[in-house]
């Protein structure tokens, strides 16, 4: 039986949708434990599901970017020899795992799309035109984050596992002085969106029929480097190669011409619709669905018709 280890900086009362993949995931490998910065106040409750048999702790929460998180896998890995190290695809987990990797002499890979239980990932590499195979050659176990969106989730309740402190405590390299909720636009984390509609330039700043068709589809809104230079959304919801890279099951690519820089960011998605007025435009070229449109006319039917079977 595959040991694996899944790291998480932190545990909310409720699991995100990368946690609860990350889950389904180890479950699938082998048993899991996972090592934490920080628990609820209710505790492990939100770790009781299917698959994870126990669960690791510090002397006392500890929050990212601390250098101690990653002290604390270190540790956890010498307490089990775990095949394997997941995390999710955060800045913050490659962070804690990269340090972890160091200490135990061992290797990471980023950005995995799927890992075997023989210790290999799968990764999209070069904008997504290439999927390698790769194993770490080092001894020891094989760390890896993966991506949102590579495996179903489907974790399944079960009794709430076991606590165990380890003697690691928070650093004092790192003081959190404040943490402030930031408002909640009420659509899911782009990186992490299951669906996602993107728009460029061609809705010349009017976002209101993309809002209404990302709220239809309980998706998040990403947009092209066009849209948010003009100041149409914030930089954080760029898609593409100096923006974010996403993977959804369900992109809708709405007024965005396709240019390698922006396919970069979302050419590994699920399935790929587009649409735009330019029947030449390269987007064309990777989308699986296509509707050559202006796309005031095209989102209002697709609205529409969305609303119609929701009823
Ligand atoms: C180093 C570098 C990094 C870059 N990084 C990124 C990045 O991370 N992400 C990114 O997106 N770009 C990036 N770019 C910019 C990229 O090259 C393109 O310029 C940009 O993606 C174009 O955005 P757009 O598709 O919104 O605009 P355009 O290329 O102007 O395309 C607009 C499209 O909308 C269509 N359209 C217009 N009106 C309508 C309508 N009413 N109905 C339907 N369709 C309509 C047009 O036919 C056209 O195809 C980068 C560029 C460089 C040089």
């Amino acid at each position: 039986m595959t040991q694996v280890l899944v790291f998480f900086d932190r545990v909310e009362n409720q699991l995100t949708p990368a946690q609860a993949e990350l889950l389904t995931h180890a479950d699938a490998l082998g048993d899991a434990v996972v090592v934490t910065g920080s628990l609820p106040p209710e505790g492990p409750a939100p770790l009781a599901v299917q698959g994870v048999t126990g669960v690791l702790t510090g002397a006392g929460p500890m929050y990212a970017p601390d250098p101690a998180l990653a002290d604390l896998v270190s540790a956890a890995a010498a307490e089990l020899s775990p095949d394997l190290i997941l995390g999710p695809d955060t800045p913050d987990t490659v962070d804690a795992l990269s340090r972890a990797a160091v200490s135990l002499n061992a290797g990471l890979i980023t950005g995995a799309n799927g890992v075997t239980g023989s210790g290999s990932a799968t990764k999209s590499v070069l904008a997504g035109s290439w999927r390698t195979t790769a194993r770490i050659s080092e001894e020891g176990p094989l760390l890896a984050t993966l991506r949102p969106n590579t495996a179903s989730q489907q974790v399944i309740p079960a009794e709430a596992p076991e606590v165990v402190e380890l003697e690691v405590a928070a650093s004092s390299a790192v003081e959190i002085l404040e943490e402030a909720e930031l408002p909640d636009s009420g659509r899911p984390d782009l990186t992490e969106a299951s669906t996602v509609v993107a728009f460029g330039r061609g809705v010349d700043g009017d976002l209101s029929l993309v809002e209404q068709l990302a709220d239809e589809l309980g998706a998040a809104l990403g947009a092209s480097r066009v849209a948010t230079d003009a100041g149409w959304i914030d930089h954080s919801a760029q898609v593409g190669q100096t923006g974010v890279t996403v993977a959804p099951q369900l992109y809708i690519s709405v007024g965005i011409s396709g240019a390698v820089h922006q396919k970069a960011g979302m050419q590994t998605s699920g399935t790929i619709v587009a649409i735009n007025r330019d029947e030449d435009a390269p987007v064309f070229e990777i989308a699986d669905f296509g509707v050559v449109g202006d796309l005031n006319d095209v989102l209002p039917q697709m609205i529409a018709e969305l609303r119609r079977r929701a009823k």
